[in-house]
């Protein structure tokens, strides 16, 4: 018996609708294939709601979010709206999303897939293998932190400044979301701040210390500073196996861990919120790390994998559908092995495609794979 899922759907701008159309023949394929049914909704968010509802995520977009059972969000943003007050940009949909459904934990894993290897600016030998779980608190820090603005100052001179806060709950609460990933994994946390020069950071460094003595003394944990562990990334990325960090912190080191596996098309990521006790279910937004590429939208060359990516987690997190949410990885290996490359990871000797070809690539695949 089929039983339906919903599904909020918003592709937003940029090359967001590009790859989520490919994303919409994998779900195609589910609802064909697969016993399960997708009960889809559309909307718009980003620059293409203001354009149409005067602002970048309605309340109507907000409500429908809530009773989703989970929600695939493509990127927002992109120079024609670049000009528009602070408080109007595309940007603050995906952030109202986080804030209003209370998505505190995004996941990020940067995986290099073998195909891949030589597709990253690293040498193969420092790339191979590297599976790396980046978690990023989503709902605090500096990207939400008051007082911030522009002020002019008597001179005449502007000066601009924003708050990077933290609750002790807030931290504790993410913490607990790696170390319980971590567990499942290779058992090791690295956390990150900038305990040395920001109050933030040592109330970071201290809560977390906390929660791994009370809590998780099986997991090892190591602290670092920011700055740091990007370089560590880049020098020695397999040391790592669950990083956690702050908003900002989350932000900027994913998408250096991006560069490890070939490109930022690459890296999926699920944001998720608490477990309702009453209901067992929990809010989550499903995107890839990436934004809306201005530089390549319209051309038909992005690469889609990690909005199909985002599906898959989406599958695993959101529906408990994991034999799925691993064919449809294992779809997306065996594309890459068998040659097939968008403009992002070209590489020598490989057949280089476009955005709809690599989508379509994935669904024979699938066919492929469940024969
Ligand atoms: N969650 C969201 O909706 C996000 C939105 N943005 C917004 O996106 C806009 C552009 O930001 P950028 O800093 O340029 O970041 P970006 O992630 O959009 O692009 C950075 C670089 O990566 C490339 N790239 C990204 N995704 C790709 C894909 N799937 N296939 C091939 N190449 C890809 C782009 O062509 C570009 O050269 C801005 O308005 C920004 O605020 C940025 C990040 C996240
Ligand atoms: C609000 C987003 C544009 C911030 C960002 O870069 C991200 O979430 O990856
Ligand atoms: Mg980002």
């Amino acid at each position: 018996m089929p039983s339906n899922k919903k599904l909020l759907i918003l592709p937003g701008d940029g090359i967001g609708p590009e790859v989520m159309r490919e994303v919409r023949r994998v779900i195609d394929w589910m609802d064909r294939r697969r016993a399960v049914s997708f009960e889809i909704e559309e909307r718009l968010v980003g620059g293409s709601a203001i354009d149409a509802e005067g602002m970048p995520c309605s309340d109507e977009t907000v409500a429908s979010a809530k009773a989703a059972d989970a929600v695939l969000f493509g990127s927002v943003g992109g120079p024609k709206w670049d000009g528009l007050p602070f408080e109007k940009r595309p940007e603050l949909g995906v952030l109202r999303l986080r804030k209003d459904l209370g998505l505190f934990a995004n996941l990020r894993p940067a995986v290099v897939l073998d195909p891949l290897v030589e597709a990253s600016s690293l040498k193969p030998d420092i790339v191979r293998g590297v599976d790396i779980m980046v978690v990023r608190e989503s709902t605090g820090g500096v990207y939400f932190g008051e007082p911030r603005g522009i002020e002019i100052l008597p001179d005449g001179k502007r000066r601009g400044f924003d708050t990077d806060v933290y609750h002790e709950d807030e931290i504790a609460r993410v913490a607990r979301v790696a170390f319980d990933l971590a567990r499942g994994r290779r058992k090791k946390v690295t956390s990150v701040e900038k305990a040395n020069v920001m109050q933030s950071g040592r109330l970071w460094r201290a809560v977390v210390g906390e929660i791994h003595k009370a809590e998780y003394a099986d997991i090892e944990l190591e602290n670092m500073y920011a700055d740091n562990c990007a370089m560590q990334l880049c020098a020695r990325p397999k040391q790592f196996d669950v990083i956690l960090g702050s908003n900002l912190f989350g932000d900027v080191l994913s998408d250096l861990a991006a560069a490890l596996t070939g490109s930022l098309g690459m890296l999926p990521s699920a944001t998720l919120g608490a477990v309702d006790p009453v209901t067992g279910k929990r809010h989550a937004l499903y995107e890839p790390i990436h934004g809306s590429a201005p530089d390549i939208a319209g051309k038909g060359i992005a690469n889609p994998l990690a909005q199909i990516l985002s599906f898959a987690m989406l599958l695993r997190w959101s529906f408990g559908m994991e034999d799925d949410a691993v064919l449809v990885e294992n779809a997306v290996g065996k594309v890459l092995a068998g040659g097939l490359r968008t403009a992002d990871i070209m590489q020598p000797g490989m057949a280089r495609v476009g955005t709809s070809v690599m989508g379509e690539a994935v669904v024979r695949e699938l066919d492929k794979l469940a024969a």
